[in-house]
């Protein structure tokens, strides 16, 4: 049975198909759920799985991922509020908000929740990386300004960046224990 993705980030279902590939086929639904207000990833994550779950209906499982940039020097900004911020004060100028601060290290993370009619897991992955000025043509969101290892995100082949990320980190746990599992 294909896992159905709710997400409306194409970047985010092209990294979950590369890393799934040979497991599990992936299913993009764009069913905009609400993503509540809180500094957990993973409550934004479960809350939205459950009332995906539930709208949707079918009994058919799905698979949502909330992710967020923490920036350090930043107390953590933009965290949860990602999404809005990049909306709003856009890539290049977060990054030169970090570019003052002598500390630029910054951590990425993505929580995977994953709902059935039985509840809801949640996988988390993160990593650590160092925010410069933009690089690279690949990927999305942070990626240009996220590098990890002397290469930024978006210097990265999918699969590359998979091996390293808080989403292929994230998928990796989920992978395990969707092989796992009994149904
Ligand atoms: O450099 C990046 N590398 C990544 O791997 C990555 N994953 C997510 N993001 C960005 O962080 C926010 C998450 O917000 P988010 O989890 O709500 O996602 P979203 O709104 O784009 O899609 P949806 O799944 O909610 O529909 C959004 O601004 C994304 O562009 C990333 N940036
Ligand atoms: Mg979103």
């Amino acid at each position: 049975m294909a896992i159905r993705f709710v997400t409306g980030n194409d970047g985010k279902v092209r990294e979950a198909r590369d890393y799934l590939e040979g497991i599990e086929s992936v299913e993009q639904l764009a069913y905009d759920y609400t993503e509540v207000q809180s500094d957990s990833l993973a409550e934004i994550a479960t809350r939205g799985a459950r009332e995906a779950f539930e709208h949707l209906g079918s009994d058919e499982p799905v698979l949502v991922d909330d992710a967020g940039l923490f920036v350090d020097a930043l107390g953590g900004f933009p965290g949860p509020y990602s999404s809005y911020v990049e909306d709003t004060v856009g890539v290049e100028r977060l990054w030169r908000l970090a570019a003052d601060e002598e500390n630029r290290r910054a951590q990425f993370r993505t929580v995977l929740a994953y709902a059935d009619e039985s509840g809801t897991e949640t996988f988390e992955g993160s990593v650590a990386g160092t925010l410069v000025a933009p690089r690279g043509e690949g990927g999305f969101g942070y990626d240009p300004i996220f590098e990890y290892n002397g290469q930024t995100m978006a210097e990265m082949s999918t699969e590359e960046k998979n091996a390293i990320s808080h989403r292929g980190r994230a998928l990796a746990a989920f992978a395990e224990w969707y092989a796992g599992r009994d149904d």
